[in-house]
């Protein structure tokens, strides 16, 4: 099923050994941008790019709001990757390639994920240009076999079976919320549960619907899948929903949702979700480990 030259292993290891040939500081937090959100990577001082179509293994960003670069630098002091541009499923990656980039920064010695995108809610007391701490997630896809972790596990990353029960780090959560505390930001703070679909079409009424009973409070076609590799690989996460729409449970009165506005109002509230990643960098104890070889 997986041929010898799509083992996923052998790709990570060896598009990390690229990057740490090129890079000036390992780095020890990664931090992937959703739709629109890219502009936190430009905050990173000294920073080194990279395309990714000149990084050996990695796919290239094909959705709009989506740059396509890997960034790395320091952010409050701390030597930070961000991915400026995500993988989807929808895009018509296997889940292997969607979450490559996070193994690939396990490789290169990364112990925090800052996971990031823009979602739709379900809950009827969020607005729009809200920040959801995610608590939890659904993978929709996962529930139906469409998992990452699928395939031969590789002892090397982790476990056959990882449990999912603290995936998202209640001490970044509790952290995080203390610092919308300081920043003024409370009232427009929630913490959730984001479920993710495929995509790439926007949720029907009755899927909103379903959804919202199944517990889900935002919606997304992102991040699931890269929260369960890094949590299988060992490493800490913390995500942040911004609120881009309201999902339409109803049949009357909303406007339909498309990507346009999606990244409208990513821009328009990006120097918050920013803010808010920057300060809880800042808070963050890791080290960098020169001396971290792929295993
Ligand atoms: O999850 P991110 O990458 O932020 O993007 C979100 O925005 C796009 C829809 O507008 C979808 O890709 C959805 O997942
Ligand atoms: N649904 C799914 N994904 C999204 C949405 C949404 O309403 N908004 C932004 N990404």
């Amino acid at each position: 099923m997986y041929s010898k030259k799509e083992s996923r292993y052998e790709n990570c290891e060896e598009t990390a050994r690229w990057l740490r040939d090129r890079v000036r500081t390992p780095p020890c937090i990664a931090i992937i941008c959703g739709s629109g959100l890219g502009l936190l990577a430009d905050t990173l001082c000294d920073p080194q790019v990279f395309s990714y179509s000149q990084i050996p293994n990695f796919p290239t960003s094909t959705v709009p709001g989506h740059a396509g670069e890997l960034v790395f630098g320091t952010l409050q002091g701390k030597s930070c990757v961000c991915m400026k541009g995500r993988f989807h499923v929808y895009e018509g990656y296997p889940l292997w390639k969607v979450t490559l980039p996070v193994r690939v920064f396990k490789l290169m010695g990364v112990q925090v994920l800052l996971v990031t995108n823009a979602a739709g809610s379900l809950c009827e007391t969020y607005r729009t240009g809200d920040l959801m701490i995610i608590r939890d997630h659904i993978n929709m896809p996962g529930l139906a076999s469409l998992n990452p972790l699928i395939g031969p596990n590789d002892d090397r990353f982790g476990p056959r079976f990882p449990s999912l029960w603290d995936t998202y780090d209640p001490n970044l959560r509790s952290t995080a919320l203390e610092i919308t505390h300081r920043l003024g930001h409370a009232k427009l703070t929630h913490e959730g549960v984001y479920c993710m679909v495929g995509g790439p079409n926007f949720e029907s009424v009755a899927e909103a619907k379903f959804l919202r009973l199944l517990g889900a409070d935002a919606v997304g076609m992102s991040t699931a899948p890269e929260a369960v590799v890094a949590k299988h690989c060992g490493m800490r996460v913390f995500g942040l929903s911004l609120i881009t729409n309201r999902v339409a449970q109803g049949y009357e009165g909303q406007e339909a949702v498309d990507h346009n506005s999606v990244l409208e109002v990513s821009k328009w509230r990006s120097q918050i979700l920013q803010d808010l990643v920057t300060e809880l960098v800042a808070t963050i104890c890791c080290q960098v480990d020169n001396d971290q070889q792929p295993y």
